[in-house]
């Protein structure tokens, strides 16, 4: 692995900040666009906990999902827009939406977060309120900022429901962001920061380390040793060229860069609570776009057909924080039949969810930002550390594309790099 971790960059940049005004500064990524620097004042540190004052609103933001068969078409005309994708190609992801009625479980989820979410910020005494907005459904992110401004919101600090760095995972939702500031034309008005990935948070990462344990425990009752138990953990394949632009260009020499590098920490931090002595791989699923476009495999239905020398499986949906239509399609339906064709005993671990612990952790990755704590005392599980939460300059760019306008990111000018 690599020796220079986020912390000592996001130390560095961290320190070189501590020595301004405590005012965040603002830094231009694009005409228009405005984003704040990466610490908020942190003036005071922990004496001042549970005062707000930099932000005045929350904003989660999903990917969103159709919510009846007739939202399906338009549904998947968002997601693949500006790339002429034929509506025949469209239909074939269709099929696995119509057969759930045409609705994703994906909006449900996130309205159930975002009220639990609200309420575990007031126990804790953060008086934010929690907006809801959606990259590819409604509510669409234009119409929440539109919303929440004329609600009196000049700063927003934004929760993606995505752990991990990538340009799906990351950058698509920056620059989605940006993109809605401009269509709502409140470049001036809002300000939109957002939380670091948070892979390597321990409300991220512990609802998993419960699964784990609790379906090994489950593989042994049902008479399996653990020397016969193999662990799969799966997210979402990316083209291997957003893979190699994905993690700050800190991991470069692994394989599936930073999106695979971060996995691999997660999942090794998970095993080592839950089951230290029992198998496990990092493998791929839902994987589309051309066959002869190079993805990140394995694929999760070809390394259970290899798993000759077991015969339990966990799956563990390490990439995603809800058990939204992917996990229900292709690790419910598919992977599990792939199994079961290989006659292996098979669980599927549920993800974080509403998880009470998820969703303190995301209370406490609003207050690291509200406080400004020092990255130096953040929470991490994973030997990674925790990420920047301002990206570094063209960091997860789409492979082979310029790097479009995003919020929360650093440009070099203002970064000293
Ligand atoms: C890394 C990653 C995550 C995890 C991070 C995160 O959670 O954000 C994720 C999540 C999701 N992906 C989802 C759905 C889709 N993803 C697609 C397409 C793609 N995903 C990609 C990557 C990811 N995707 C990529 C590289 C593509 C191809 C290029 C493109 O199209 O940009 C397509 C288009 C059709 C197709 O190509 O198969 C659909 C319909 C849903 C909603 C599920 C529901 O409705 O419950 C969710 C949560
Ligand atoms: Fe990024």
């Amino acid at each position: 692995m690599n020796d220079t971790s986020p912390q000592e960059i996001s130390n560095s940049t961290t320190s070189r900040r501590e020595e301004k005004p405590p005012q965040a500064t603002r830094v231009h990524v694009a005409p228009g666009a405005h984003v704040a620097s990466a610490t908020p004042a942190a003036q005071g540190g922990e004496a001042h906990i549970e005062r707000p004052g930099s932000y005045d609103a929350v904003l989660l933001s999903g990917f969103g999902g159709p919510e009846a068969q007739e939202d399906v078409l338009p549904f998947l005309r968002n997601v693949t827009r500006g790339r002429g994708i034929p509506d025949e190609r469209l239909e074939e992801v269709a099929h696995h939406y119509r057969a759930f009625g045409g609705v994703s479980p994906i909006n449900d989820h996130n309205r159930e977060l975002q009220a639990a979410l609200a309420a575990a910020l007031e126990a804790a005494g953060i008086d934010l309120p929690v907006y809801w907005g959606n990259r590819n459904w409604a509510p669409y992110l234009d119409d929440v900022l539109a919303q929440a401004v004329s609600d009196g919101v000049r700063r927003l600090l934004a929760i993606p429901t995505s752990a991990y760095s990538s340009y799906s995972s990351c950058r698509q939702y920056r620059e989605d962001w940006a993109d809605a500031l401009e269509s709502a034309g409140l470049q001036e008005q809002l300000q939109i920061d957002k939380v670091r990935q948070f892979f390597s948070h321990p409300g991220f990462v512990q609802p998993f380390v419960a699964g784990v344990a609790a379906a090994v425990a489950e593989a042994e009752a049902a008479g399996y040793a653990r020397a016969q138990i193999e662990v799969l953990f799966s997210t979402h394949s990316i083209p291997s060229a957003d893979a190699e632009n994905s993690g700050a260009g800190l991991f470069a020499e692994v394989d599936g860069g930073g999106y695979a590098a971060q996995h691999l920490a997660v999942a090794e931090r998970i095993m080592e609570e839950a089951a230290p002595e029992v198998a496990w791989q990092l493998v791929y699923q839902s994987r589309s776009g051309a066959p002869t476009t190079p993805w990140l495999e394995p694929d999760i239905n070809d390394a259970i057909a290899e798993l000759e020398s077991r015969s339990a499986v966990i799956i563990v949906p390490v990439g995603f924080v809800s058990d939204h239509l992917e996990v229900l399609w292709d690790l419910d339906r598919e992977a599990r039949e792939t199994a079961e064709e290989h006659g292996l005993w098979v669980r599927r671990v549920a993800t974080p969810g509403v998880d009470p612990a998820f969703v303190d952790g995301l209370v406490d990755l609003v207050r690291e930002r509200v406080i400004g704590r020092p990255v130096g005392q953040r929470a991490n599980t994973t030997r990674i550390g925790p990420w920047f939460d301002v990206c570094r300059p063209g960091c997860c760019a789409k492979g082979g594309a310029a790097p479009r306008p995003a919020i929360a990111e650093l440009i070099p000018s203002e970064s000293g790099e």
